[in-house]
């Protein structure tokens, strides 16, 4: 998906809007003649819906709030309600305290409103949370926390658009409780798929009320939940005619004594398509590095001007630096070396940390396709914390020209552009020791096809989480590169 707009529509699908651009969408389709009640009506019968798709009629205790997610909770009881549920409504605060649509669908609600308290919860097997959704500015108080936790305990909750103190934004907590299923309108926002967000919301249905897709024009959305749609059309193609070097060629640089990082790396590269892939190493580790690879090339280096001489050798299409490199200015310069060629990089673990407290060096240094893959530890050593997931990973690769990969069970891969997308599609059990280097040896080996490095970046971590996912528990770092070649059927089926 290029800054040229190709895969426009389907990339449309698996935007995540922030919860002024959904304002917005709400705004132009109001404008394009739906009014706000039948917005409403939408929403809270589409919840209903899938409720009654889900679970057979009970006791339900639907809990609203003082805005308009608390108006799509009186929808939900009034539908639930027809259809032969018995339903348990109470509000936060005075109901002539509700505005606009919220207080148009509470006058069509003809049952009983209790004030909130733990008594509505009684008897009740399912809880419709409908307290706060997009308009929540501060942690919910300690009664309303009290209530959420005592419905918890008492039965699944679904939650409208958000788990009430969840932010849409960010995913940050601000006191929610899991909910069991999460049923949002129109498209996700990032708090649906960032943590703790994505752990609190449940499983997250998106319900489709009415707004038609075309608003994501006029929106232009530059966050995605991570898929194939957004990149599937770049990744590498294979010409019948084609010879190894059209395949690309990618360089690890070998560390020494910890080898088995760069080892783990090349597999990958090697799998993910590369047409050659060459290991430099210092001339002590090179019966290790021999020994262990066949089809990947270990190539001895010596010195400042061996490795001049093989950076220079332009049939190298990307290079990666990092695992198993060791910390210090050997790391460093090496890395710069990679960087001053202005072909591709892959800046990963210790060639990060060679880079600690000055980023401004790697902002100086950055001319071509780069790609750095953090996890939280080295990127706190390198840029600014604070913000969300998002924020700080686009500020990094903003200010460093590279595309940020930063990893974790919620991996964001942001370009300089603005541009980021989540990742949503790994499973933990690649909580594992050399994993991230199977996913830098992953980028690097479509860096080197010539894959765009957003592209190759966002590729490389659905497909390192797609290969996790099917190798299942037990899972070690050394079976994620023999796992690619099934991924990579899958894509191309
Ligand atoms: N966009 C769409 O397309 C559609 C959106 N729809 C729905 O609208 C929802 C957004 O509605 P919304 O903007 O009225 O915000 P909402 O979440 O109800 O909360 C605002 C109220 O809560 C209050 N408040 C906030 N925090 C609080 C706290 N901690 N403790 C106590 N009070 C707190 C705040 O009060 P105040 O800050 O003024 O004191 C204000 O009164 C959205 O989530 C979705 O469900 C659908 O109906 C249709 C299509
Ligand atoms: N709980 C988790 N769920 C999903 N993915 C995870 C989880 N924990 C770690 N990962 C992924 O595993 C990889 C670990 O990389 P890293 O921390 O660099 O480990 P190592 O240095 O041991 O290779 C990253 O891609 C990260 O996103
Ligand atoms: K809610």
């Amino acid at each position: 998906m290029g800054p040229d707009g190709r895969g426009a529509v389907l990339t449309g699908d698996r935007a995540l809007l922030s919860v002024a651009q959904m304002a917005v969408a709400d705004r132009l389709t109001v404008a394009g003649g739906t009014p706000v009640p039948v917005l409403m009506g939408a929403a809270g019968s589409a919840v209903a819906r899938i409720i009654a798709d889900r679970w057979s009629p009970g006791r339900v205790a639907v809990l609203c709030g003082p805005g308009d997610n608390g108006g799509d909770g009186f929808v939900v009881a009034r539908r639930l309600a027809e259809a032969g549920w018995d339903v348990q409504l109470s509000l936060l605060g005075a109901p002539d305290r509700l505005t606009g649509a919220a207080a148009h669908n509470a006058a069509l609600w003809t049952g009983p409103v209790a004030p909130l308290s733990p008594a509505v919860l009684e008897g009740a097997t399912l809880i419709v949370d409908a307290l706060f959704g997009a308009g929540l500015n501060r942690a919910p108080d300690r009664r309303v926390a009290a209530l959420l936790a005592a419905a918890a305990a008492q039965a699944p909750i679904v939650a409208i658009d958000v788990p009430s103190g969840v932010m849409g934004d960010t995913g940050a907590d601000l006191g929610a409780v899991a909910a069991s299923l999460t049923i949002t309108f129109f498209r996700k926002k990032p708090g649906h798929v960032l943590l703790p967000g994505r752990t609190l919301c449940g499983e997250t249905v998106v319900a489709d009320i009415g707004i038609a897709p075309s608003v994501l024009d006029r929106i232009a959305p530059q966050t995605w939940e991570n898929g194939p749609d957004l990149w599937r059309d770049a990744l590498p193609l294979l010409h019948p005619t084609g010879h190894k070097y059209t395949r690309g060629h990618a360089l690890v640089w070998g560390g020494y004594p910890m080898t088995g990082a760069a080892r783990l790396a090349t597999r990958a590269a090697a799998r993910a398509g590369a047409g050659l892939t060459s290991v430099a190493v210092p001339p002590q580790a090179l019966p290790i590095y021999a020994t262990a690879l066949t089809s990947i090339m270990v190539r001895p280096v010596t010195g400042a001007e061996d490795l001049a001489a093989l950076l220079s050798d332009g049939r190298i299409t990307a290079h990666l630096i990092g695992p198993g490199a060791g910390v210090g200015d050997a790391t460093r310069s090496t890395a710069l070396a990679m960087l001053a060629t202005g072909r591709a990089v892959v800046l990963d673990a210790d060639a990060l940390t060679s880079f600690a407290g000055d980023p401004a060096a790697l902002d100086r240094a950055i001319t071509g396709p780069c790609v750095m893959t953090p996890h939280d530890g080295e990127f706190a050593r390198l840029w600014d914390t604070t913000g969300d997931k998002l924020h700080r990973a686009r500020a990094a690769a903003a200010r460093s020209g590279a595309v940020i990969v930063l990893k974790g069970a919620d991996t964001v891969i942001a370009a300089p552009d603005g541009r980021a997308i989540v990742n949503t599609n790994a499973p933990p059990t690649l909580a594992t020791a050399g994993s991230g280097d199977v996913l830098a040896g992953l980028v690097l080996g479509l860096l080197a096809q010539g894959m765009d490095a957003f592209d190759a970046a966002a590729a490389a971590v659905w497909m390192h989480g797609d290969a996790a996912s099917r190798f299942g528990p037990g899972l070690i770092a050394d079976d994620l590169p023999g796992l690619l070649p099934a991924v990579l059927r899958g894509l191309s089926a």
